[in-house]
């Protein structure tokens, strides 16, 4: 069979996410309804109806204050903030679906292990096993001081904590509880069986947790775990512990480098290549004609906002573009403690270099990497052919009028992706895990069950 797209909405529960400055396009909502229950739960149902697999919700914990070096641009364009926590939208929007899946962005620069399994089994019980974790080390030196730290943890260190998390998450969910610890026996008097319940006692570097888990096992124990970072260590941590990876790049052939590179890294862990999905974003800009689709992207980049892009690539890579002055000088890479792979996008992973000047330009206008725009047959096509290109297994899929991009891709393309064959008419039963790989539980190879021994 022809190896089918899997489909994520990219969204964030915030006024905005990345299309910077659609909030003053007259079509845009969610700027006015993103903190109303309904606005989620109509987006869930709208999501089941076109057989998206999941929504994506990235999320931050402080404000882009580095380009100009303040939040000043941030605010003005609401970037990413007013912003509310993700977790809390789900259980609605679970409630009105059967089948779609919630993926939700954790940092663990700055959550506790403890609590973050609390909530994970929480939401996994909540909507019957449809929750992953998009495990992230966060980049912004305002999260850092939210936290009680002056400054942000450096950048390797942060994967390092990161590996502790993770050991520590895999002690809470996987082990502490065995599969039958809740008996519910009355002729006994026993609810649970203290004999099957553990305290982890994790003593390490970064935590300190005596456990036991206080939740029971949910339907999948550890959430799908998801992973988006290629820096060196971003590819080395992902091999390791991501189920599925979130990929930006360039260009296919470079976004097709960092998977492939993630899939043999995962082999010298013993795990397999097909136990890794990729995923990278997708933008999208259809209407019924060409034409009609060319006006609605001017009309797009009427109300795109520059400085709230330049506010969102500063506190990402660490590289203020107001504080360039000469706009001929070549615009390299240089080191910075944020987000690596996000640093070397315009830099060392470009096509070709590029001048301060040329990248000043690239933010004036909407996506970084190339946005399709056309009819919905064009769409398709470039789909197609980007989906083969890249290896990947599926898209983020960004949106700058919300909800309306939406809804036109599930009018427009999901029935000419179905008709080709590229995407499924029907959901496959069960959890997220399940749909994604045909098990509930993490795969035998990988790390949280092969240190059970
Ligand atoms: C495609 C993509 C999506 C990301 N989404 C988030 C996010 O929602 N929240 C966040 O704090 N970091 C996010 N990050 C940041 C990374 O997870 C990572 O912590 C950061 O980029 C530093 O790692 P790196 O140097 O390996 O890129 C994202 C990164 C990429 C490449």
């Amino acid at each position: 069979m022809t190896k089918q797209i899997i489909l994520q909405a990219f969204d964030m529960t915030a006024a905005n996410h990345n299309a910077h400055g659609l909030w003053k396009h007259p079509e845009n909502r969610r700027h006015r309804e993103y903190k109303s229950l309904d606005y989620w739960i109509e987006l869930a149902r709208l999501l089941e109806k076109g057989k998206f697999d999941a929504v994506f919700f990235a999320d931050v914990l402080g404000v882009y204050d580095v380009y100009g070096g303040d939040e000043k641009a941030a605010l003005r364009d609401g970037v990413q903030v007013p912003l509310n926590d993700p977790a809390f939208a789900i259980p609605a929007m679970a409630a009105v679906t059967e089948n779609l899946s919630f993926a939700v962005t954790v940092s663990t620069s700055y959550e506790q292990p403890f609590h973050n399994a609390r909530k994970f089994s929480t939401l996994d019980h909540l909507t019957k096993g449809r929750v992953a974790w998009n495990i992230v080390t966060s980049y912004l030196p305002n999260a850092a001081q939210n936290f009680g730290l002056e400054k942000m943890v450096k950048h390797d260190e942060r994967y390092r904590m990161a590996e502790e998390f993770l050991e520590v998450s895999y002690k809470l969910l996987e082990d502490s509880w065995e599969e039958d610890a809740v008996v519910s026996d009355p002729a006994r008097g026993v609810l649970v069986d203290p004999e099957k319940v553990h305290r982890i006692k994790h003593k390490g570097k970064y935590f300190s947790v005596e456990g036991p888990h206080v939740s029971e096992p949910s339907p999948q124990r550890t959430p799908v775990l998801y992973q988006a970072g290629t820096s060196e260590k971003g590819r080395e941590f992902a091999a390791r512990h991501a189920e599925c990876v979130f990929v930006g790049g360039p260009t296919p052939e470079k976004i097709n480098y960092y998977i492939e590179d993630i899939k043999a890294r995962a082999e010298a862990y013993d795990r397999s290549r097909a136990e890794i999905k990729a995923f990278t974003f997708l933008n999208v800009v259809v209407a019924e004609t060409e034409e009609k689709a060319q006006a609605k992207y001017e009309e797009i980049k009427k109300y795109w906002s520059a400085d709230g892009a330049k506010a969102q690539y500063g506190g990402s890579t660490g590289y203020d573009l107001a504080s360039y002055e000469n706009e001929d000088e070549l615009f390299t890479y240089k080191h910075t403690e944020q987000g690596q792979s996000r640093a070397a996008y315009l830099t060392k992973d470009a096509a070709k270099p590029f001048t301060v000047k040329e990248i000043q330009e690239k933010f004036s206008k909407p996506a970084e990497m190339d946005i399709i725009v056309g009819s919905p047959e064009q769409v398709a096509d470039k789909i197609e052919e980007f989906f083969v290109r890249s290896g990947v297994d599926g898209f983020n899929l960004t949106h700058y009028i919300t909800p309306k991009d939406l809804e036109d891709f599930v009018e427009l393309v999901v029935p000419i992706l179905q008709e080709r064959g590229l995407y499924k008419k029907e959901y496959t039963e069960g959890t997220f895990r399940e749909k994604l790989y045909g098990h509930p539980h993490l795969s035998g190879a990988h790390p949280a069950k092969q240190k059970k021994g």
